[in-house]
């Protein structure tokens, strides 16, 4: 299969700081590829480098088939991109923005009045398009900027943090054109977030990024099979303080009180741990009032791999923090 992205041994440093650690991927051609860390793990560096806004210290990038550093122009031709912050002319309509970049991508005439037709359309902003952006919400403006990304049908589209700051039925809409995006128009996706239930979404595979480096790659469920445990929640009818060594049996690898009457036990095979578990409280008398169990996210695979978790309310945090400091610059 053709590869749309070759990352070779690539390391971008600023100043003492290293923010890409020779990391080496391929993004294959018509695959929606995701780039999930924390904030500061690199990947707003390396979407940039691979849409030629910044130069890598060493290491090779191509994009298309193009070489990022010496063959620019050619690279920029085959992209569009969507910004992790607003780039939008807020004081233009949302028409107007885009009729702006299509003159800048060369198109005009008729082929250009019919592409912001056609992109416009197709996320939902038609009957929206002579209204100013300084109008818009939050979520038409990220349409918008998609709408601006495929105006010239890229091949390959990288979006950095798509959904950063949306509300969570917002995200599902832009989910959706993503999804839609690939689908119909073949576009390959490069993608970076830190939300894992958007990376599990959208991606086909997903690369781990932590420091500057890809710490592990494969896809969703891939990942997952790395944590070779389920988790099993019991609610019980009454608290007991001395569950979880009542429950140290076999099979049971772990035992975690979560509220006050439920454990969470980490198992091999949920399945099989059940039956088990249940025996066993039933010899002890204990009424359970509920069971459920669910498989490793990607967020038990980040904590696997490095301890820490891809926080979301952290990330929260950073995000209020970001658009309170945007609000300002504006
Ligand atoms: N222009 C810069 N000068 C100095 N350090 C930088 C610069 N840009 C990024 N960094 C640092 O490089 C590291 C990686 O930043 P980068 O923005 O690529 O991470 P990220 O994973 O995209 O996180 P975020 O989502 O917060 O942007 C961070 O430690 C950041 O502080």
């Amino acid at each position: 299969m053709e590869n749309d992205i070759v990352v070779e041994n690539l390391v971008k440093r600023y100043g003492s700081i290293e923010a890409v650690r020779g990391i080496s991927f391929q993004v294959r051609s018509g695959e929606v590829f995701g780039f999930l860390g924390p904030n500061g793990a690199g990947k707003t560096t390396t979407i940039n480098i691979l849409a030629t806004l910044l130069k890598p210290t060493s290491g090779k990038a191509f994009v298309a088939g193009y070489d990022v550093v010496s063959q620019p122009a050619k690279v920029r031709k085959s992209i569009g991109i969507v910004f992790q912050d607003p780039s939008l002319d807020d004081n233009l309509t949302g028409y107007e923005n885009l009729y702006i970049h299509g003159r800048l991508y060369g198109l005009r005439g008729q082929s250009l009045r019919e592409r912001i037709e056609e992109a416009l359309k197709f996320v939902e902003l038609w009957e929206f398009k002579d209204r100013l952006v300084r109008n818009y919400s939050g979520g038409m403006r990220r349409r918008l900027e998609i709408a601006r990304a495929m105006l010239h049908i890229p091949r390959i589209l990288f979006l950095d943090e798509p959904t950063i700051g949306l509300d969570p039925q917002t995200r599902v809409h832009i989910w959706d054109y993503i999804k839609r995006l690939n689908k119909e128009y073949g576009t390959t996706i490069f993608l970076t977030t830190h939300y894992m239930e958007e990376a599990e979404m959208l991606c086909d595979r997903i690369a781990i990024i932590d420091h500057g480096k890809i710490i592990a790659l494969g896809t969703a469920e891939e990942l997952k099979s790395m944590v070779s445990s389920d988790i099993v929640y019991v609610k019980l009818a009454k608290n007991d303080g001395e569950i979880c060594s009542k429950l140290s049996i076999t099979g049971v690898e772990n035992c975690k009180v979560v509220e006050s009457n439920t454990v969470a036990l980490q198992v091999k095979k949920a399945s099989e741990a059940i039956p088990a578990i249940l025996l066993h409280l039933e010899k002890l008398e204990m009424r359970v009032v509920e069971v459920s169990y669910r498989r490793p996210s990607l967020n038990d695979v980040f904590i696997h791999l490095t301890g820490r978790e891809i926080r979301d309310s952290e990330g929260s945090f950073i995000e209020i923090a970001r658009m309170r400091h945007r609000a300002r610059m504006r």
